[in-house]
Formats: C-alpha cells, structure tokens, sequence
C-alpha cells in the first residue's frame, strides 16, 4: 500500500490550500495524493467546513477517509502524467456532486517530487462541463445496475476523449438481457475474451477496460452482462430498424445501437468516432448524450515543465 506521510510541510501546504479555498469562495479543496495519509491528522489539520477531497489511486488506500469526513476518491490511474490524474480527479469529483459543473476548486498537489506538496492550483471548470450524475442515471429506470452502467459509460467516455494512438476511436457496448442481445449478434472476428475467466472479463477491474479500449479498435460491438462482463467482443448486430427516429448524420453504429435496444431490455451506449460523443439508448430512443470532457476543463494556461533535474 502506498503511503503520503503529513510532514510539517506537507501539512502547512493543506492549511494554505484550506486558506486559499476560503478566500476564494472555492466549492472544496482537492488533495491529490500519491498513497494513503492519516487522514483524521488531515481533516484536524484542515479543520475548515469545507468539503475536503482526498484523490488517490488506489481504493485500498483510502481505508478510513470516508470515516475521517472526508470525501475519498479513487482514480485508478496509476502512472498516468500529473495532468491526466488531476483532471481525472476534477471529472470524478464533478460526476459525484462534490463540485458543481461549473465550480471552482483548489488542489494542492506533487507537481515535482512524489510526496511532497509543492502545488497549489485554483480551477475553474467550465460550464459547458456536463459530467453524468447518478441522478441521470437512475432516471434511465433500467434492469441494469447502476454500477455497471456507471463502469461502462465511464469507459466510454474515455474511449471518446482519449481514442487510441492519437486517433480518434468509437465504439458500443450493449448492457444487459444478454442472451436476447446474443441472438441478434455474429462475430466479426475471433473475439479477444472468449474463453477468458469470468474474472478477466470484469469491467469493473481497471486491467480489463485498457484491454477493452485495445479491442475498441476493432469492427463491432461488446456484449456486456448486466453485472459488468463482458460475454462477447467484435459482435455485428444484425437488427432491423426502419421505424427509428435518429439524428441525421449518424450512421450504422449508432442505428444498430438503438435497434437492439428496441429488440431487447439492453441498454447501449455508443461511442462516436467522429466526435467523441457518447450516447446511450433504451427502447429504441436516445435518453442521454455526454459530450466529450475535454473540451471541458480548460488546461492552456496550465502548461508547465518541471524543473530539469541534477546539481548544475
Ligand atoms: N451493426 C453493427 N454492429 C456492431 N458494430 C457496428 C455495426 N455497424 C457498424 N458498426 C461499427 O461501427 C463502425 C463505424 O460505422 P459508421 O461510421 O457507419 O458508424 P457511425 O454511427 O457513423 O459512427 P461513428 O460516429 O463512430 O463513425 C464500423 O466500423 C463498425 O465497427
């Protein structure tokens, strides 16, 4: 288990932050750690009403947070640059309403040696920022839990945002009533998962949704059971769909997403190439559209690079 002591500094950092929030009227402060801390020392030390958020990779490392009044956040994104965990922190803080779409937060962070705070940031998220709430979702009303719809939209709205290689990538996944799916559905080439264990195929586990970004690449669909596996990849859906009312513009992976979903009780969700946009369908109908983040929180003014290092 990784672990961030609270030096004397590392401390006096989080009190600054904790002024610098206050005076700024900032919706929270946002710790972005690089394991787990004594986090009872952290809520005393802060001792402020503001809503503290404590960002770090690992669920496990978050043992004891929740109960200290903190608000824990795991990102799952170890080794990924400074930049790609801080706005992965901001997306998952907004997506859980500890910060409003368009609020303010400060993050006081390790810009240049792991461990150590040195950095404290004011953010402002935009307001065309619109990150998928629990709320949204349950309205969906679905036989599908809600934590594999959350896992898989989340995935999808990564695919849009980050592509693969430098390239922009789409893709579907179809979630739930599997077998009735799986009768509307023929491979489109050997299929990466098949014969895999159950336990590899869990979109829940970080390891299987890289390998399903992998995979995303290829031509078809991902059949996902309603408890987050996934039972087929690279699935052509056969699926007529005459009577559907969709957007212009949109071609036949979008069509086949909402076709299967009027055949079926799946819900899909749809990752556009050529946008980024993610669409999710149910009985047929468009029910929510998530632009990609990016474009959301606005980075240019936070370019920077660290210093070089060694004595000269
Ligand atoms: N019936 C289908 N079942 C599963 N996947 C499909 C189906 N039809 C198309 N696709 C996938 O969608 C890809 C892109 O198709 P197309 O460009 O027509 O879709 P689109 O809806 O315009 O989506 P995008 O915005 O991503 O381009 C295909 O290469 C294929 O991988």
């Amino acid at each position: 288990m990784a672990t961030q002591r609270l030096t004397k500094h590392n401390a006096a950092m989080v009190r600054l932050g904790v002024h610098t929030a206050e005076t700024l009227g900032a919706d929270a402060l946002l710790l972005l750690l690089d394991g787990a801390t004594d986090w009872k020392k952290v809520r005393e030390t802060a001792n402020s009403k503001l809503t503290l958020i404590v960002a770090v990779d690992s669920e496990d490392d978050l043992e004891g947070a929740a109960e200290a009044g903190l608000k824990p956040l795991a990102l799952n994104k170890e080794k990924a640059p400074l930049l790609e965990r801080l706005q992965h922190a901001l997306l998952e803080a907004a997506a859980d309403e500890l910060i409003r779409p368009n609020g303010e937060v400060v993050t006081v962070y390790s810009g240049f040696q792991q461990g150590r705070f040195d950095s404290i940031s004011h953010m402002q998220l935009d307001e065309r920022m619109r990150r998928l709430s629990v709320r949204d979702l349950q309205r969906l009303d679905s036989s599908v839990p809600l934590k594999t719809l959350k896992a898989v939209v989340d995935l999808a709205v990564q695919i849009g945002r980050e592509g693969r290689e430098g390239k922009p990538v789409g893709a579907m996944f179809v979630v739930g009533d599997t077998r009735r799916v799986l009768e509307h559905a023929k491979d489109s080439g050997a299929d990466p998962f098949r014969g895999y264990n159950k336990k590899h195929r869990n979109l829940m586990d970080p390891r299987v949704s890289e390998d399903a970004k992998e995979i995303s690449q290829l031509d078809g669909a991902f059949v996902v059971s309603a408890d987050g596996h996934i039972e087929r990849s690279r699935q052509m859906l056969e699926v007529a769909h005459e009577d559907l009312q969709m957007s212009k513009g949109l071609g036949a992976r979008h069509w086949a997403g909402a076709a299967i979903t009027r055949k079926t009780k799946a819900v899909s969700v749809v990752v556009s190439q050529s946008t980024g946009t993610v669409r999710l369908y149910q009985n047929g109908d468009l029910v929510m559209r998530i632009e990609p983040m990016d474009k959301a929180v606005k980075w240019q003014e936070f370019n920077y690079d660290p210093p070089p290092t060694g004595s000269e």
